[in-house]
């Protein structure tokens, strides 16, 4: 970056609030041309509240908004945003799932209209789609609903890339890794410096710091709704920027601890995915925390949704022997629910023991959710708020106390990490450990490698089987990697 590039987006002073919470307590931001920005903060920094503004989506309390030297303060709104060139892609997608590829490009760009707009709309989504993600496997004609979570991201972003008739600015992609494994991440980032290199400006929203730090030119911290930090992101190392963030350092004990404390007792799961020819299961033993490995979408889930149902007696091809919970990584699908209360979506699993003369007893209730609210610090002023005046990270972490605060002997784990922050990551890892040693077993589902060095064993999938299976001392990047692709894995 040359300091004379020209200033595509400036806010000044912006602020906002959500009843008695302050999202956004006087932020200024600015990007430039041919810049990818990263932005970075705990769970309940602002960062999304601030991108909601820029995006047109929230109307600010305070403050103005310039893009593109227009000063659109007082016109601020979706449709103003996006003729100056601002696109945003949201945690929480936005697609129809009812609607085909090609048409939910055609929700998105009003130039695809006329006779043979369907085409024309899935050709240009399929030419973006391989030019960000070569070897996508989509269809334009794929109905959304049809298509795993990690696609649907990937039709989101190629959607907000595509340029038709409106100019394109800046892209702002918040989190936008979070349902896509390494590889795919990969192809976005090098796609992110493509489009930057041509002019285009980014800015990136995520937790993995990796990410931020080899992608982004430079890099804003936020922190309780105000920006503390702004530096090059070559002045940054990991360890500066958790600082910056708040968060202590924790150092990684990881696989040492959980190799030792296992207690490695009975097994409490025995599970065949069904396509699975040559014998080969998964197991887990009472105290272990088994790791699910593999390119995203590749039979993971499906198996662990599997020995979910096999825990209801709805599924003959798993044994489990104990009472499972299930901590979803698709929250807005199959996580949260939406209408309840943040207590009682903690709650909700435990309500036998919550019970008094027969009724749940309030005051209990409360206080289970308090306590969880302390241990893996949900930001909020009140527990009885609706579930959904949490931002993104702090969902999860309903979810997770969710899962840990029932006295599920197996808790299953889909991905659920995505989108928590370094400290509370660190926090999270702490407690499976310790809920490890007390004997719960833990099957967990990752996309991110670093967290399968938390697990005694790992299996590593591929196109919907087990193609190998590794000991803690065994689990590498590249062993993990080698098996994802290899044909015949040992
Ligand atoms: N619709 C809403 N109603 C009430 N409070 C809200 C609403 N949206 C956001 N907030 C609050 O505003 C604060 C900032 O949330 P925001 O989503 O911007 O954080 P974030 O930095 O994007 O977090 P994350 O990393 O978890 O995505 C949080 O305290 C959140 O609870």
């Amino acid at each position: 970056m040359d300091g004379r590039s020209a200033t595509i987006v400036a806010l000044e002073g912006v602020r906002k609030s959500f009843g008695a919470v302050r999202a956004l307590a006087g932020v200024d931001l600015e990007v430039r041309a041919g810049e990818c920005l990263g932005l970075v903060g705990h769970n309940g920094a602002g960062k999304s509240t601030l991108m909601q503004v820029l995006a047109g989506t929230l109307a600010a309390d305070e403050g103005r908004l310039v893009v593109a030297g227009d000063d659109i303060t007082a016109s601020a709104g979706v449709a103003a945003a996006r003729s100056h060139g601002v696109v945003c892609v949201f945690q929480e997608l936005s697609l129809c799932p009812n609607l085909t590829v090609a048409e939910n490009a055609r929700v998105m760009h009003r130039a695809f209209r006329g006779f043979g707009w369907r085409k024309r709309a899935g050709a240009a989504m399929v030419a973006m789609l391989d030019d960000i993600f070569p070897g996508h496997g989509i269809d334009p004609a794929d109905v959304v609903a049809d298509l795993s979570i990690a696609r649907r991201q990937m039709v989101e972003i190629a959607r907000a890339f595509l340029v038709t008739d409106q100019p394109l600015r800046l892209v702002i992609l918040d989190e936008p890794t979070s349902s896509l494994d390494q590889i795919v991440a990969e192809q976005l980032m090098g796609f992110v410096r493509r489009f930057v290199a041509r002019g285009g400006s980014v800015i990136l929203i995520s937790h993995l710091l990796g990410e931020i730090l080899s992608t982004c030119d430079r890099v804003v911290v936020m922190k309780d709704g105000r920006v503390v930090e702004t530096r090059p992101a070559r002045d940054f190392t990991r360890e500066s920027l958790v600082a910056a963030m708040g968060s202590v350092v924790a150092h990684e004990e990881g696989r040492s601890v959980a190799a030792t404390a296992r207690q490695a007792g009975e097994t409490v799961v025995e599970a065949r995915p069904p396509r699975q020819a040559d014998g080969r299961s998964l197991s887990a033993r009472r105290g272990e925390i088994v790791g699910l490995a593999g390119l995203a979408g590749h039979g993971q889930t499906d198996l662990l949704v599997r020995i979910n149902a096999a825990a209801q007696g709805r599924e003959p091809h798993a044994r489990v022997a104990g009472a499972v919970a299930f901590v979803a990584g698709d929250r807005q699908s199959d996580g949260v629910f939406p209408l309840w209360s943040i207590a009682e979506n903690i709650t909700i699993r435990s309500l036998g023991r919550l019970r008094r003369f027969g009724l749940i007893d309030p005051a209990a209730e409360a206080r289970m959710a308090e306590e969880w609210r302390q241990r893996i610090a949900i930001r909020t002023p009140d527990m009885g708020n609706g579930i959904l005046s949490l931002s993104g990270g702090n969902q999860q972490k309903a979810l997770f106390a969710r899962a840990l605060a029932s006295e599920a002997d197996i808790v299953l784990m889909d991905d659920p990490m995505r989108g928590v922050d370094v400290g509370t990551k660190q926090e999270v890892y702490g407690m499976v450990r310790a809920e490890a040693a007390r004997g719960r077993t833990f099957l967990w589902y990752t996309t991110e490698f670093d967290e399968l060095l938390h697990c005694d064993r790992v299996y590593v999938f591929r196109a919907g089987v087990i193609v190998a299976e590794l000991a803690a001392d065994e689990i590498t990047e590249e062993r993990v990697l080698q098996s994802s692709f290899a044909e015949e894995a040992a």
